[in-house]
């Protein structure tokens, strides 16, 4: 559940030149965390999408797009679809300028729309901004009574940042997420996990497990009352575009978490779903468009 987009992915050939042109190739492409989980995890199980997405032709043809994918798509129509701008380096690394639109504006849930759910995944967006940040809580709320499982993406730094630190950690002691998901700076960044180890506010999480992702360094996961579980990333040869690998896992780990129940297995699923979208623009496993 959360942000439905359009990315407009912009790979430099060059360095950034401040006050002239830089040369690059320009990609149009579905975008929004949430929905990016929903179309990776589409391939690999029953998916359903809830968001907002504007009454415009855009939105139109991203809720085309993925149900294309296999997803149940259920989102409220209203004002412009959102855009988000994502710069990328030569390394692979994003910078991303949001315009999020009507993805802010989820204000209606029908309860039917969590029927039949095992589990619900919300990246942490999905908490800023009115009214879907009161939606999205209201939401776990409704899902949690009814016995699904809650997973939490940390999204990124600048989001927590702006939301606030002890504000989040408040948010997630509250809701009791059973998984958090972040890469190593956001869980340092939250004090819930640091250099392999649990970190200082992980106490405040008593009952979720919390899945730390390092790039081409370990996995490592902290699952109440147990050792750290540390699983190695295969390596990956070609590196051009790191948007929607974090999302990508999710979506691996997540389906392959309710096959096996397996931990292990689970982030060797998230490993295989994200190493196939790392060459290719945007949120996406296919050829560059
Ligand atoms: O997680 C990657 C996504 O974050 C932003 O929301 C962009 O839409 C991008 O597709």
């Amino acid at each position: 559940m959360g942000d439905l987009v359009e990315d407009v992915i912009v790979w430099l050939a060059e360095p950034l030149r401040h006050g002239t042109d830089t040369e690059v190739e320009i990609f149009h492409t579905r975008g929004g965390s949430a929905a990016n989980v929903a179309s990776f995890a589409g391939h690999l199980g029953p998916t359903r999408f809830i968001g907002c997405v504007g009454n415009d032709h855009l939105g139109d043809s991203l809720v085309r797009d993925l149900e294309a994918d296999g997803v149940d798509v259920r989102v409220q129509r209203k004002n412009a679809t959102g855009t988000i701008v994502i710069l990328i380096d030569q390394s692979g690394e994003r910078s991303m300028l949001p315009n999020r639109g009507a993805a802010k504006m989820l204000d209606d849930v029908p309860d039917e729309w969590l029927d039949g759910l095992q589990l619900l995944h919300i990246p942490a967006y999905s908490f800023s901004g009115e009214p879907v940040g009161n939606t999205t809580v209201e939401v776990i709320r409704r899902a949690k009574a009814k016995g699904i499982l809650i997973s939490i993406d940390a999204s990124s730094t600048g989001m927590l940042a702006q939301f606030g630190v002890e504000r989040f950690l408040d948010l997630m002691t509250e809701l009791s997420p059973d998984f958090l998901i972040g890469n190593e700076s956001e869980m340092a960044f939250l004090g819930v996990a640091n250099n392999g180890q649990r970190g200082v506010h992980a106490h405040r999480l008593p009952q979720t497990t919390l899945v730390t992702k390092a790039g081409a360094d370990p996995t490592i996961v902290h699952c109440p009352g147990e050792e750290a579980l540390v699983v190695r990333v295969p390596a990956v040869t070609e590196i051009r575009d790191l948007t929607g690998a974090g999302d990508a896992f999710a979506a691996g780990f997540l389906s392959t978490f309710l096959q096996t129940r397996d931990l292990k297995n689970a982030c060797e699923g998230g490993h295989a779903s994200a190493a196939r979208v790392l060459s290719s623009p945007g949120a996406s496993a296919g050829s560059k468009a």
